[in-house]
C-alpha cells in the first residue's frame, strides 16, 4: 500500500504569498490527520523560532502522527528537528549536476561525504531519515543509486526523488523509478511538481513503478504550478488501481476548503474533484442521459467525496432537462409548458451569462405558465 506523505504544510505553504499562522497549520495538520493522512511534512526548523514553535505546536497536537521536517544537509537543522520530537527528516540535497555545481557550489565527493555525515548525525539522535534528492529528474541515474546505496549505508531508510521543476512526464517517471528501485535499496517517495501539468500523473507512474511514499498537496499548493493535488492522486489511486490510502475520501472537500481558505487561493469552479462545479450539468443530452441511468455519465461519483450531481437549465440545456429540473422544485410540465419554458431559460442564460436559481425559474414560471 502507497502511504500519502503529505506536505501541505511545508512544500504547500511554499506558494508565494502563502503564510499560515500557527493556529491555522495546527488546525490543518488535524483535519489532514482526521481525514486518515497520518503522515506529514510539517515545516522547516531552519526558518527560526516561530516555524519550530509551530511544529513543536503539532507535534504536542498530534502525537500519534508521523511527523517530518525539511532540512537542509546541516547539522544544526537536524538537531532541531530532533529536538522538536519529530520522527523523520528529509535532509534535502542537491543532486544534479546543475544544482551541485551552480547553486551548492560544492563538489560530489563535498557532498557526498556532508551527506553521509549528516545521516549519520540524525540517525544518533533517533530521527528516521529520507534523503531528499532535489532535482533527481536532472541527475545521472547512476549518481541516484549511489546516494541511496551508500545513504542505506549510513541508515537512511527513504529516498526522496523529487522532480523538482517539474520537467518529467509518466513515461519517463516510470522508466526512472523502476530502474532505480532496481539499482538501490531504499523505498522511494515520489515528489512532483505540476508545471506541466502532469504532477498527478507522474505520481501515479511512479505508483506504479514501485514508490512506496508520495507527496501531495491539497489543492495541490507549492511552488510555481503547486505540486500533486491529495486530493487527485488519493481518488485516482482509489478509482484506477483500487488501492486503498486509509484517507477519507468524503473529508477530502472541507479540508480542501479550510487549505484554501488559510491559504487564501480561492477553489477555481472547475478545479478536479473538489470545485463546486465539477458535478454539475447543463448539457440536455448529458442530463437527459443522467436522467435515464446516472452510469451514463458519471466518471466518478461524487458521493465518494460526500457530494452529488446537480442539474441546472441554461443555454444547452433540452427538454428532459428542462423536465426534471422543474420536477425536482415541484413543478411538473406538460409538452407546451416545457417548450416555452426551455425558451425562457435559455434567454435567461444568455442574457445573464449564469444558470438561473430555483428561486429565478419559479419567478419565469410564473412569467411564461403564469401563476398556478
Ligand atoms: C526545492 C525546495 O522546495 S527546497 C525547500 C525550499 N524552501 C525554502 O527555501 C523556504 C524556507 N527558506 C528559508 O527560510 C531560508 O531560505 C533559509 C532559512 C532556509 C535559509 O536562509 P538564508 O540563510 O538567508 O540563506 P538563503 O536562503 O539566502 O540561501 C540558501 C543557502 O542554502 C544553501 N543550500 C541550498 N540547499 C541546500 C542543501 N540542500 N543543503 C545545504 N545547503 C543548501 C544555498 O547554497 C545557500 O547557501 P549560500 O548562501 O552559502 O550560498
Ligand atoms: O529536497 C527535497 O526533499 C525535495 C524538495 C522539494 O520540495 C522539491 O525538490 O521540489
Amino acid at each position: 500500500m502507497v502511504i500519502i506523505n503529505d506536505t501541505t504544510l511545508r512544500d504547500g505553504e511554499q506558494t508565494p504569498g502563502v503564510a499560515f499562522t500557527r493556529r491555522e497549520k495546527v488546525v490543518l495538520a488535524e483535519m489532514l490527520f482526521q481525514a486518515g493522512i497520518t503522515h506529514l511534512e510539517v515545516g522547516i526548523p531552519a526558518m527560526g523560532d516561530e516555524e519550530c514553535l509551530t511544529i513543536a505546536a503539532i507535534r504536542k497536537a498530534l502525537p500519534e502522527a508521523t511527523l517530518m521536517a525539511w532540512c537542509r544537509a546541516n547539522k544544526s537543522e537536524i538537531k532541531r528537528t530532533a529536538e522538536l520530537q519529530l520522527d523523520w527528516v528529509d535532509i534535502s540535497i542537491p543532486s544534479s549536476k546543475q544544482m551541485i555545481e551552480h547553486k551548492l557550489k560544492s563538489s560530489v565527493d563535498k557532498l557526498l561525504a556532508n551527506m553521509l555525515d549528516c545521516i549519520r548525525y540524525a540517525v544518533s539522535l533517533g530521527l528516521q531519515v529520507c534523503i531528499g534528492c532535489e532535482d533527481a529528474s536532472r541527475a545521472e541515474l547512476d549518481f541516484l543509486a549511489d546516494i541511496g546505496a551508500l545513504g542505506s549505508l549510513a541508515g537512511a531508510q527513504r529516498l526522496r526523488y523529487a522532480d523538482t521543476l517539474g520537467l518529467l512526464e509518466p513515461f519517463m517517471v516510470y522508466k526512472q523509478i523502476k530502474q532505480l528501485s532496481s539499482e538501490q535499496p531504499l523505498p522511494i517517495e515520489i515528489h512532483c511538481h505540476d508545471d506541466l501539468g502532469l504532477a498527478t500523473a507522474n505520481t501515479l507512474a511512479a505508483i506504479k513503478a514501485g514508490a512506496s511514499y508520495a507527496n501531495t498537496t491539497a489543492i495541490g499548493l507549492g511552488e510555481r504550478a503547486g505540486n500533486a493535488p491529495l486530493e487527485e492522486v488519493a481518488i485516482a489511486l482509489y478509482q484506477c488501481y483500487q488501492q486503498d490510502t486509509g484517507i477519507n475520501l468524503t473529508a477530502l472537500p472541507a479540508l480542501c476548503q479550510a487549505v484554501s481558505l488559510a491559504a487564501g487561493r480561492p477553489v477555481a469552479q472547475q478545479k478536479s474533484l473538489v470545485g463546486e462545479q465539477v458535478f454539475t450539468h447543463e448539457s440536455g443530452i448529458h442530463v437527459d442521459g443522467l436522467v435515464k441511468d446516472v452510469r451514463n455519465y458519471q466518471g466518478v461519483d461524487p458521493q465518494l467525496l460526500g457530494r452529488s450531481h446537480r442539474l441546472v437549465l441554461g443555454k444547452h440545456s433540452g427538454i428532459g432537462a428542462v423536465q426534471a429540473v422543474f420536477a425536482r422544485i415541484g413543478i411538473s410540465l406538460d409538452k407546451i409548458q416545457t417548450d416555452k419554458l426551455l425558451i425562457a431559460v435559455q434567454a435567461f442564460a444568455i442574457d445573464r451569462k449564469r444558470n438561473p436559481s430555483d428561486i429565478e425559474l419559479l419567478r419565469l414560471s410564473d412569467q411564461v405558465l403564469g401563476s398556478f
